[in-house]
């Protein structure tokens, strides 16, 4: 156990401990925000963009939000200047003040989101977002859709396996380039200022999170999954809060 940091974390943790030796990896839909009727739809507690400054502050810049999301998104729903990752590692801004580090990574062909365009005409319930590299379909409000909506997407990444892969999300298919991930995010972040040297610690709620978790614990840190550590995003939210409370007169954490 390397110190307070890493003790198992609410109810009761009073925060982030030896704060100068760790990362913090945040994954944002259902972690630090809860789940909505669609991805235009969650509300961001207002707190929270001042949170995550606060705390990246803490920890030198060593706090990054790693998301499937597009950068526009995050940069709308936290314009906050924090290190992030977004379309599932595939859009990488390590330093808030430069621009996404570029990759040789492909895009999906106009045809296949013209195809998927025209499959959203029979289920307009169902909705297509557009990526950098990919796209996804959403079929939340159409769940009947979610077996063709795979099939579809399965198809097309058929034309170009080496290209893409078929990632399933939360009532959600989408077409993602081959070799991005959220661990090939946490792999770029942790080797450079200001996440090298530092022990992260990579939280997230689904099953994309996890190869972030475990690239996490091979540089020597910990993946927690917000459901079994903290049990609703509200909760993950009042420990970083916490964990960015300036300290008491004694000088220890609140
Ligand atoms: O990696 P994350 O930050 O967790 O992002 C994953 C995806 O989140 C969004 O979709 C999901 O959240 C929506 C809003 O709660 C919900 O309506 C949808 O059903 C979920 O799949 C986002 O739209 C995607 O781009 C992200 O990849």
């Amino acid at each position: 156990m390397a110190g307070p940091f890493f003790l198992p974390p609410p109810p009761g943790v009073p925060g982030l401990g030896p704060i100068g030796r760790a990362a913090l990896l945040l994954d944002f839909d259902g972690t630090l925000v809860e789940i909505a009727a669609r991805p235009d739809a969650i509300r961001v507690p207002p707190e929270l963009p001042g949170l995550l400054r606060r705390l990246a502050e803490e920890l030198s810049g060593a706090l990054a939000v790693v998301s499937g999301r597009p950068l526009r998104d995050l940069d709308h729903f936290l314009p906050v200047p924090i290190a992030m990752a977004g379309d599932h590692g595939a859009t990488l801004r390590p330093d808030p003040y430069q621009p996404p580090i570029g990759n040789g990574l492909p895009h999906a062909p106009a045809a296949w989101r013209a195809r998927a365009a025209e499959w959203l005409r029979r289920h307009p319930a169902a909705l297509i977002e557009d990526k950098e590299h990919g796209f996804v379909i959403h079929y939340r409000q159409a769940p009947e859709a979610g077996p063709e909506a795979e099939a579809l997407l399965a198809s097309l990444v058929a034309e170009d396996p080496a290209g893409f892969t078929l990632l399933e999300a939360r009532m959600a298919w989408e077409v993602r380039p081959r070799g991005a991930s959220k661990g090939t995010a946490v792999n770029a972040l942790m080797s450079r200022p200001p996440f090298a040297g530092r022990v992260p610690v990579f939280i997230g709620d689904d099953v994309t999170d996890e190869e972030g978790m475990e690239v996490a614990r091979r540089f020597g840190g910990q993946g927690w999954r917000l459901q079994d550590a903290f049990g609703s995003p509200a909760a993950l939210r009042d420990w970083l809060a916490l964990a960015a409370a300036p300290p008491g007169p004694s000088g220890t954490s609140p």
